[in-house]
């Protein structure tokens, strides 16, 4: 395979350029490359549109304060506003969000294809149906199990802890193909071993013919009647990319796509575009230990403990170099400064939740709004989540722990009990969120679901939507799988149907 292939850069396109493919894909992250690849290898002519730029691996310093701003949308500094506000990062370039994440890899659980049949009527959705394209996935971008040598002493804690508790946890699988532990997967991977989609599906895409275009933001989807004739964008270079194609597949994430299809007033008719916005938020706790834990060193997210996860509660490593954990430590002043001066016998670990709230999002003077409340079931999810990798800590050797939930005070002598027996909601909680998701649902019902089983928007011929919006609900496990095996599928019955 290919690690290059034909870009065209939107900075050299500086007036009007006509393209005619047969398929047209928007985005090149976890739904688009996918797809992009698909078509490609079926015989199709694609041409691929993204609105961020290439990045090869070895410009990536290790350095946050210089990455964030490169490889993320705004910097990572979007965020949801409601009670509480959530920072909800997203990647912005070739690869999309995958390029920036943390490589974790969970197939869609049973229990959630089992819902999205039952409830959205997505009938044809079975385990069976599912398990050869999630083979073809993981093949793809390498998914393999985290080796405990690379885990970090970080996640051998929360082991130790879990094991001596009688919990259920391991090693996450992650797609990181000769990974060495830089400890910076969300800053892009320095050693180029995350397996993200711009160095695995986008090149096999290429290796069929596909162009790339990067620096292009589709604004208009122009419509005769139930057909998208072209796909116009805006170059970086101040000029106008149109792409007439027979098949049009929009992947720009849960929060572009819903935002370009209304842009146009397409996929609007059961109203519910746009909304159902689940995050699956997440925090993490902190714990002074009396060795050296040295957290940055080794995978961040190498270990998942999944004992609550029927009761919506996964707990995932996390991990970050010190002047990363210093801006998200939420102290400040002589506290944080303390808490810096022993960051390296910091462990900490993060609580997610399968999200009961829903969001919705808006347009206001051109830019994104999320709106989204956090459910107060949720805020009770949050409470126990803490309340368990508290006693998890404790049992692995922690002096204290320190949970960020307004009122509680730091954790001391294994003593749980001032957080169990806090009163907390939502505004308490500090949270962030990684998996912004629905926003498009698919389902079988035009009047409850923008997108049917095939992700073809309702009511038109040509358009699709292949991205974290289509996911019908919060899955609890992280999505990248999920949306490629989505989106793999979807393209292939494209292709199928010529
Ligand atoms: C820090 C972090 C860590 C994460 N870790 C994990 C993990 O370990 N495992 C996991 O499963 N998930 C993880 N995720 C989430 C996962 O990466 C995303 O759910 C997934 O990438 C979403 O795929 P997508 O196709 O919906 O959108 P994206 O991957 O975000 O791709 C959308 C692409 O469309 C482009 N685009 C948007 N608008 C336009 C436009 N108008 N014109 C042209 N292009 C456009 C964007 O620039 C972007 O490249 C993480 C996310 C973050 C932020």
């Amino acid at each position: 395979m290919r690690t290059t292939g034909e870009i065209i850069r939107g900075e050299g396109l500086t007036s009007e350029r006509i393209v005619t493919v047969d398929a047209c894909v928007v985005g090149t992250g976890a739904g688009g490359a996918p797809v992009a690849a698909e078509l490609a290898e079926a015989g199709l002519r694609v041409a691929m549109l993204e609105e961020g730029a290439w990045h090869d691996a070895d410009t990536f310093t290790a350095r946050p304060r210089d990455m964030a701003a490169r490889l993320y949308r705004d910097g990572g500094q979007s965020a949801t506003i409601g009670d509480p506000p959530i920072v909800l990062p997203t990647g912005r370039g070739v690869g999309g969000t995958t390029l920036i994440n943390s490589g974790t890899c969970f197939r869609t659980p049973a229990h959630v294809l089992e819902r999205w049949r039952t409830r959205d009527g997505l009938a044809e959705l079975t385990e069976d149906e599912l398990a050869p394209v999630f083979d073809d996935v993981e093949e793809t971008i390498g998914v393999a199990e985290v080796p405990a040598e690379l885990a970090g002493e970080n996640a051998a804690i929360v082991r130790r802890g879990v094991e001596a508790l009688g919990f259920s946890g391991g090693y996450l699988r992650r797609n990181a193909r000769g990974c060495v532990g830089s400890g910076v997967c969300a800053f892009g991977c320095p050693a180029g071993a995350k397996q993200h989609t711009g160095v695995t599906f986008v090149p096999r895409a290429w290796d069929a013919g596909a162009v790339l275009f990067t620096g292009a933001r589709v604004r208009d989807l122009v419509r005769r009647g139930d057909r998208i004739t072209e796909v116009v964008a805006a170059t970086t270079g101040g000029g106008t990319l149109r792409v007439r194609a027979d098949v049009v597949v929009i992947a720009c994430g849960a929060v572009g796509s819903p935002l370009l299809l209304r842009r146009n007033g397409l996929g609007t008719a059961s109203g519910q575009l746009g909304r159902n916005l689940s995050i699956h938020p997440a925090s993490a706790a902190r714990a002074r230990m009396d060795h050296e834990v040295r957290m940055w060193e080794g995978v961040p997210q190498s270990y998942y403990v999944d004992e609550w996860a029927a009761d919506g509660i996964m707990l995932e490593g996390i991990a970050a170099p010190p002047d990363q954990a210093a801006i998200s430590t939420p102290r400040t002043g002589t506290e944080l400064r303390d808490l810096m001066l022993d960051v390296g016998r910091t462990a900490t670990f993060g609580v997610m939740v399968t999200d009961e709230g829903r969001g919705a999002i808006h347009r206001l003077l051109g830019q994104p709004v999320l709106r989204y409340d956090l459910h107060r079931d949720d805020a009770a999810r949050f409470q126990r989540g803490f309340v368990r990798l508290a006693e998890i800590f404790f049992a692995a050797g922690a002096r204290e722990v320190m949970v960020p939930v307004d009122g509680v005070p730091v954790l001391r002598d294994g003593d749980v009990e001032p957080l169990r027996a806090a009163r907390v909601r939502p505004r308490d909680l500090k949270l962030m969120a990684f998996h912004p998701l629905g926003t498009a649902r698919a389902g079988a019902d035009p009047a409850r679901s923008v997108v049917d089983g095939d992700l073809r928007v309702h009511g038109l011929a040509n358009l699709h939507v292949a991205d974290g919006s289509v996911v019908p609900s919060s899955p609890g496990v992280n999505p990248q799988l999920t949306i490629m095996a989505l989106a793999t599928r979807a393209a292939r019955r494209i292709a199928a149907r010529g």
